[in-house]
């Protein structure tokens, strides 16, 4: 299939900058929010991560494919990035291990993606310019068309979005009669938060993302965890709502990243879109209560208001990014729950952040 990388492919940002490259996957259009992430490997778990649902990824890694795709190495059932962007697009692979190539992963799955493009030039483009739009083709080679249809694309600022990744059916995780029991409100889990748990001894039951606390209360729960996901957190009262609702009733409460930014939505904190989000793999992070750095890994573009937070007398803040001194954790004055913007479970990353699963099941005592 070498052929198809021999085909010219456009990437056209919504400022009009235009990018010449090779056809990656499928040969098509595509379109969503441009973004990169800095990892030095992953690539998988970043194309199968619910939360990238809509985003084109820029892999600022020079090598994506070179040591293939091996099919449990996802952290859900299908790629959810809108497409890829990368400089090398590597058939051939090297590791016994892997299943298939990512140029079979791709046609299977239908991702039109981008390579040969100098992705460090064009990273330092949309960090000076901030997150925006793009589409990718290597069908339609006319820019004034592509233009029509990156104009018809929605802003990811308001956009609602878990409802799209989220489970239909409830399911279990775990072993029944473990030590402790959590419902989980799936806004677009990864599957490896839910191995973090079920090996720290808890069973678990994954509700649909407009399920309501009196629902999953049925469950008979220990604690709630509001998971990752996709979209501008702002655009989901449904999810604020139950939020609130688990807070009112003093249940312990975790949440991660999109599950950060609700915990603070319900405490009157707003989140806003950030310049250019935080994608990768060694961020810098202080816990505050502990005294101590955290290598973290990360994927966001919406963030809470810091002046907010700072001003909040509901929460109390526990973690703080060290590059830009944005909020990183926080904790709800008198109850059990709290919340990290960064990923624990870190798939793939440095495990520094492990230890935050142990804290909660502690707090489900
Ligand atoms: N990983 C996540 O949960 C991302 C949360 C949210 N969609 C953001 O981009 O900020």
């Amino acid at each position: 299939m070498s052929y198809l990388t021999k085909l010219p492919a456009i990437l056209l940002l919504a400022d009009g900058t235009v990018f010449h490259g090779k056809a990656a996957g499928k040969i098509g259009t595509t379109t969503g929010e441009i973004c990169f992430n800095t990892g030095m490997t992953g690539y998988q778990e970043i194309f199968t991560d619910p939360s990238y649902f809509g985003q084109i990824m820029v892999t600022t890694n020079a090598h994506i494919g070179n040591y293939g795709i091996r099919k449990e190495e996802v952290e859900s059932e299908q790629i959810q990035i809108a497409g890829l962007v990368c400089k090398n697009y590597n058939i051939a692979y090297s590791r016994k291990q892997a299943d298939e190539s990512i140029q079979d992963y791709f046609q299977e799955q239908n991702i039109v993606s981008i390579s040969d493009i100098d992705t460090r030039q064009l990273v330092r483009y949309i960090r000076e310019k901030g997150a925006m739009n793009a589409i990718i083709s290597s069908e339609i080679m006319d820019i004034d068309e592509l233009k029509k249809r990156l104009d018809q694309v929605p802003s990811m600022d308001g956009l609602e979005l878990s409802s799209q990744v989220s489970t239909t059916e409830p399911y279990h995780f775990g072993t029944e009669g473990a030590g402790k029991r959590i419902a989980v409100l799936d806004l677009g889990v990864k599957k490896n938060i839910l191995r973090n748990f079920s090996h720290r001894d808890v069973y678990g039951k994954v509700f649909p993302a407009k399920t309501t606390f009196a629902e999953m209360e049925e469950f008979a729960p220990d604690g709630y965890f509001i998971s990752n996901g996709p979209g501008d957190p702002s655009a989901m009262p449904y999810a604020i709502d139950t939020v609130k609702e688990i807070l009112a009733a003093e249940k312990p409460m975790f949440g991660i990243c999109l599950g950060h930014q609700l915990l603070a939505l319900a405490n009157d904190i707003p989140t806003k879109k950030m310049f250019n989000g935080h994608r990768g793999l060694n961020h810098p992070v202080k816990n505050i209560i502990k005294n101590h750095c955290e290598v973290t890994s990360q994927n966001h573009g919406f963030g809470v208001v810091q002046e907010a937070v700072r001003a909040s007398d509901k929460v109390e803040i526990t973690h703080v990014n060290l590059n830009d001194q944005s909020i990183e954790g926080i904790r709800v004055k008198g109850k059990k729950a709290f919340s990290v913007q960064y990923h624990p479970e870190s798939s793939p990353g440095p495990h520094d952040s492990r230890y935050l699963f142990d804290d909660f099941v502690d707090m489900m005592e």
